[in-house]
């Protein structure tokens, strides 16, 4: 999506220098800054403090990591070692194992000399793929709008809730729960997105800049408020992401997510997850009890980041001194909350018989 005018993806890769380009989004949205990940370390630090962020994306920049890899020492104990390195990561977004997987036994059976090279390929596949699979989740999402927006007094917009940062920088482009947003607001509906800040991180503050920057109307609201919004019918859909769906149809996403589910089944709102078919777990079936959620640092939540008044970027402490916190990053939503998921192959119900439908060869492998 574009910046300032000019369209970029939220990685790339830098023909002439022959290196990953990211925005790093730790400094989002006060500022831009585009950064080289030059080293395997520097790809795996890059994913551990939230340069790169968002289950796709995860996923895109290990497969880089692992081209990487690949050119310094292309021999089978390397290919091992940098799969390790990369996994360790982040524990709950599955996109990373999806693409590291993939890489792993694509390359596996090439000769050593060929990996380097085909492995560059695989990750520029990889991140093409996203980019047409989250265009897809737009278009099918964007008939959910439709048709509420034909329920609805000419001209009055359609007003959807999303919660962190499922937008085109959590992916390559485009975004999985803000796709059918795009494409709602481009194809001329009229929308307003209530926008969670989502604590502790405020990935929210992301999803502002990036709907600001595209001109669609949103306003961010506390965490605490989507209860209120709902009960008041100010909200027609929720719709988020996810960072791993269970062959059952739980859905783990961000911090909160599993509340805003439980408030809009209370009022009848309608709860759509936005799900690239990678983000699929086949796995797991109990996302509460199977799924490991990322516990991050106290720091997070004790501490909150933002513009500060001479201009710098940087952050004050909420609690008092030496309050103990806890961070546990993602929630579970058990499918039975969830209205409909939204993959690139169409919307179907969040449970094993949806899932098994739209994707029956993977269902049945
Ligand atoms: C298209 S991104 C979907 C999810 O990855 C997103 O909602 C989310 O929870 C991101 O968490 P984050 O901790 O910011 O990586």
């Amino acid at each position: 999506m574009k910046v300032n005018g000019t369209h970029y993806r939220s990685l790339w890769w830098d023909r002439g220098e022959q290196v990953l380009k990211i925005i790093d989004q730790r400094w989002l949205p006060h500022d831009f800054r585009v950064q080289p990940v030059a080293t395997l370390q520097d790809f795996c630090d890059a994913i551990t403090q939230m340069r790169v962020r968002g289950a796709p994306l995860i996923g895109a920049t290990a497969a880089y990591g692992m081209a990487l890899a690949m050119r310094l020492d292309p021999s089978d104990a390397h290919l091992d070692a940098a799969w390790e390195q990369l996994n360790a990561t982040r524990p709950t977004a599955i996109n990373l194992r999806w693409a590291l997987d993939r890489c792993r036994n694509a390359l596996r059976p090439l000769a050593s000399r060929d990996r380097a090279a085909a492995a560059l390929e695989l990750a520029h596949a990889i991140a093409d793929e996203d980019v047409e699979i989250n265009r897809r989740i737009g278009e099918h999402g964007l008939e959910i709008i439709r048709e509420i927006a034909a329920r609805k007094p000419t001209g009055e917009p359609v007003r959807l809730l999303t919660h962190c940062n499922a937008g085109w920088i959590a992916t390559v482009d485009w975004g999985t729960a803000t796709s059918p947003i795009y494409q709602a607001h481009d194809a001329g509906l009229p929308i307003h997105v209530w926008v969670d800040e989502t604590r502790p991180r405020n990935q929210g503050a992301l999803t502002a800049w990036e709907l600001g920057s595209h001109g669609i109307p949103h306003a961010y609201v506390t965490d605490n408020a989507g209860g209120h919004l709902m009960q008041h019918g100010l909200v027609d859909m929720v719709i988020v992401g996810t960072d791993r769906t269970t062959r059952t149809g739980d859905v783990c996403n961000k911090i909160g997510t599993y509340l805003k589910a439980l408030a809009a089944r209370d009022n009848g709102v309608p709860f759509y997850v936005a799900l690239p078919s990678p983000t699929i777990d086949w796995t797991v079936s109990d996302g509460v009890a199977e799924i490991p959620i990322e516990e991050r640092d106290a720091g997070e939540v004790t501490h909150v980041q933002g513009a500060l008044g001479d201009g710098g970027i940087g952050a004050v402490r909420v609690t008092p001194d030496g309050t103990g916190a806890a961070n546990p990053a993602f929630d579970v939503t058990p499918g039975r909350l969830v209205t409909g998921l939204i993959t690139e192959r169409g919307v179907c119900a969040a449970s094993a018989e949806g899932l098994a439908a739209l994707f029956p060869e993977r269902a049945a492998a």
